[in-house]
């Protein structure tokens, strides 16, 4: 019976594809085998001895401390572009929301008062304060080309915009689905310069913190909107407010609300609301927990941020996963330890990702505990663990 415990709500149809038989799933238990989480912060959580792997019902993973887990030989899986659509939504409704200042709109209206005779007549004295302008032919620069940031500009096209994009690491996958016309920018500079709306679907880190800055916004063109559905500290919002109380920027609508930001007339914030549909919440939920599950019951990788990719299918034997440092001679070291133990090796693979590696071993009779000792005290090796037999089909 493996352990899974949730630190947030997962979609139950993720949670299904846990059979009661095999896992035990709860918020509150000891020894998990895995966590699924989605945006609850890991960094000062204490981490079992027992873990194995981390699942983020999501893309984003600032909030796990990965490098730690990485030392750990614990795996850390996401689920890449199964939200994609959900945000691309929200990112498309947010240029709206921006481009005729729906939400204040919407704002005056709810405060009208008096008879319906009464509101009419306030309605066509107080709207031409709304006035806004149309999305077709103004250039929107999108930041960040991958599963989000391709469905945006994608979108923005079939809207009539001209859409430019930066991504440096842009994937051969990510090139093939964007459209032709999307004009490659040579740097953030080029394109901050030459944008009116600027969405950004980049992970947090301490490169991309603070990407946009007062000194960025300067550069960029007079009513400029900004789009944040990436994270909090993309763009830093204190050079943005100052921006909009200048008239320099036209409005900022993002994901992650603030006692700065929560009120200000210019800005749109929601609840981190750009995952929240039902579509979304179930794809990450299905990807991240039938990946968790392969690793724990086949020792499988597939979509992890810290592992490589390893598949080697069950045919027999008795499976041990080691999770060791990618340096020499630890496949040496390791048959050895199962040689000297009598054991013989009927199919092996391993697979490395920078530092790590990660090698699955059918050997011919079911391990011991002394063998799983002496390679765990191999130095390199940071995790051993002999699975359970295939269930036979
Ligand atoms: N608001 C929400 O609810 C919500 C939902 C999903 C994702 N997100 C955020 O959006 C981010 C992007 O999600 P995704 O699914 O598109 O991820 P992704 O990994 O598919 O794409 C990220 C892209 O950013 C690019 N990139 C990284 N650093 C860059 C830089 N300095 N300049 C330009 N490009 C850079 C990468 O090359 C990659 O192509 C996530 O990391 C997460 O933080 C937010
Ligand atoms: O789980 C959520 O609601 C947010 C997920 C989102 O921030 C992500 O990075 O995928």
């Amino acid at each position: 019976m493996y352990k899974i415990q949730t630190l947030n709500n997962i979609s139950v149809a993720g949670l299904n594809r846990l059979p009661r038989e095999q896992f035990e799933v709860a918020s509150e238990l000891s020894h998990p085998d895995a966590i699924l989480v989605r945006s609850a912060k890991m960094h000062d959580l204490p981490v079992p001895a027992s873990l194995k792997a981390i699942g983020r019902a999501g893309a984003g993973v600032n909030n796990i401390p990965v490098p730690a887990m990485t030392e750990r030989g614990i795996a850390v899986f996401n689920a890449p572009g199964a939200n994609a659509n959900a945000v691309k939504e929200l990112v498309l409704a947010g240029m709206l929301l921006a481009a005729r200042n729906i939400a204040q709109g919407w704002q005056f209206a709810r405060e009208l008062e008096g008879d319906d005779a009464a509101i009419g007549k306030a309605v066509e004295a107080g709207k031409k304060q709304f006035v806004g302008f149309e999305l077709p032919g103004r250039t929107l620069g999108v930041i960040g080309l991958g599963a989000i940031g391709v469905l945006v500009a994608n979108a923005a096209r079939a809207l009539g915009m001209k859409v430019i994009g930066f991504d440096p690491s842009i994937t051969v996958r990510s090139a093939w689905k964007l459209e032709a016309d999307v004009e490659r920018a040579l740097s953030i500079d080029d394109l901050v310069s030459r944008s009116d709306f600027m969405s950004f679907h980049v992970p947090l880190t301490d490169k991309t913190r603070h990407m946009i800055n007062a000194e960025r916004i300067q550069s960029m063109r007079d009513g400029a909107v900004l789009l944040n559905f990436s994270r909090d500290g993309i763009i830093d919002d204190d050079a943005a407010v100052t921006a909009l109380d200048a008239g320099k920027l036209y409005a900022y609508v993002c994901d992650f609300p603030s006692n700065l930001l929560k009120t200000h007339p210019r800005v749109v914030t929601l609840p981190h609301l750009g995952a929240s549909t039902c579509e979304a919440e179930e794809n990450c939920a299905v990807m991240v927990a039938d990946q968790v599950r392969a690793y724990l019951e086949d020792g499988n990788v597939s979509n992890s941020v810290n592992f490589p990719e390893i598949h080697l299918p069950r045919n027999g034997g008795h499976r041990m996963v080691v999770v060791n440092r990618n340096v020499p001679n630890m496949l040496g070291q390791i048959s050895t330890d199962l040689a000297e133990d009598g054991l013989n090796i009927i199919d092996m693979l391993n697979r490395s990702r920078d530092d790590l590696a990660v090698t699955l071993i059918d050997i011919d009779k079911p391990c011991q505990e002394q063998t799983v000792q002496r390679i765990a005290g191999i130095d390199g090796v940071l995790s051993v663990r002999c699975l359970p037999d295939a269930v036979q089909a």
